[in-house]
C-alpha cells in the first residue's frame, strides 16, 4: 500500500473538495458539475480540476474530445481554459497510464499535482475530480488516493444509488480511512435508472448504521439537486460541508 503520509505540499486554492467514486462511471462529473453550478450560482468563483483524463471520443474533423472536461468546461461557463482544467489527456478508455502507454508515453506523475498548483490565484474554491476508483491508477506510481492525499482536500465519496452499494461504499471509505484521508461525506447518485431496485429506498438507513461518514445526500437518476433521504430537498451548503471537514485530510 503506498501512503503519502509525508507530501510535500501543494500550493493550492485553500479550500476545496476532491471528488472520489466507488467506481468509474458512477457520478463523479455528474456530482461535482452539480455542485460547480450550485456554487457559480451562488456567486463564488469556482474552478475544476481533473489530473489526467482517459477516454475520448472522435470529432468528425478528426479531433479528440474528452466528455468530463466538456462537461467540467460548461458547469464553469467557459471561464476556464480546457488545459488548466486538464493538462493530461490520454485517448484510450483505459486508466490513464494504461491509455499513455497505448500512445507510447507516460503520465507525468509530478504535473498531476503541479496542474492543480495552476489553479492557486485563479479560484476561490476548487473542485478536484479523481478517475476511476480509490484506486485507480492516475500514473504509473499513483492512484488516485495518493493523488487526494498530496492535494489534501477532504473528499466526497460519490457512490451509487441501487444494490451493491453498501458493500463498494464501505470498502472505499475503509481504504480512505486506512490512508488517513479526511471524508467531508457520501453522495449516493442513481447514475442508472434504479426503478425496480427495491434496495434504494433501505440504502442510506444500511450504510448510516455501518459507518460513521456523513451521507449528505441522494441524487435521483437524472436529478438537478441533492435529496434527503426522505425526498426532500437536502440544501447542502457546499462551503460549509468544505470547512466544517478543514483544511488538512490528515490533521
Ligand atoms: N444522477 C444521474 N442521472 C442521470 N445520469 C447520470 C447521473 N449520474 C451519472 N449519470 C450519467 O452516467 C454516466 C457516468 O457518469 P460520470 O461521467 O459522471 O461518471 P464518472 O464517475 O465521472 O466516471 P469517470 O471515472 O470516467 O470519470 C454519464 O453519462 C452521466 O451523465
Ligand atoms: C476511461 C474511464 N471512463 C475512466 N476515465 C478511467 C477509469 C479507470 C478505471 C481503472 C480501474 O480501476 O480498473
Ligand atoms: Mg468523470
Amino acid at each position: 500500500m503506498s501512503v503519502n503520509l509525508a507530501s510535500e505540499a501543494v500550493a493550492k486554492p485553500a479550500t476545496g473538495l476532491f471528488v472520489v467514486g466507488t467506481d468509474t462511471d458512477i457520478g463523479k462529473t455528474y456530482v461535482t458539475c452539480l455542485i460547480a453550478r450550485q456554487l457559480v450560482s451562488a456567486g463564488s468563483i469556482v474552478g475544476v480540476y481533473k489530473p489526467a483524463c482517459s477516454g475520448a471520443i472522435s470529432l468528425p474533423d478528426g479531433s479528440q474530445s474528452w466528455g468530463d472536461i466538456e462537461a467540467l468546461y460548461a458547469a464553469t461557463d467557459g471561464r476556464f481554459e480546457r488545459s488548466l482544467i486538464c493538462p493530461q489527456r490520454f485517448v484510450a478508455p483505459c486508466a490513464p497510464p494504461v491509455a499513455a502507454a497505448m500512445e507510447g508515453c507516460r503520465v507525468d506523475d509530478q504535473r498531476l499535482t503541479s496542474g492543480c498548483e495552476l489553479w492557486h490565484d485563479r479560484c476561490e474554491i476548487l473542485l478536484v475530480e479523481g478517475a476511476g476508483g480509490l484506486l485507480s491508477p492516475v500514473s504509473e506510481e499513483s492512484t488516485v488516493g495518493d493523488v487526494a492525499g498530496r492535494i489534501d482536500y477532504p473528499l466526497l465519496l460519490v457512490a451509487g444509488a441501487g444494490l451493491g452499494t453498501i458493500n463498494h461504499t464501505l470498502l472505499t471509505i475503509e481504504a480512505i480511512e486506512r490512508r488517513g484521508l479526511k471524508l467531508a461525506g457520501v453522495i449516493l447518485n442513481e447514475h442508472t435508472r434504479c426503478e425496480d431496485d427495491q434496495s434504494v429506498a433501505t440504502n442510506w438507513q444500511e450504510l448510516a448504521k455501518r459507518t460513521n461518514a456523513p451521507i449528505l445526500g441522494r441524487i435521483g437518476h437524472g436529478g438537478t439537486e441533492v435529496l434527503r433521504d426522505d425526498g426532500g430537498s437536502a440544501r447542502i451548503d457546499w462551503l460549509n460541508i468544505v470547512h466544517s471537514s478543514g483544511h488538512s485530510a490528515r490533521e
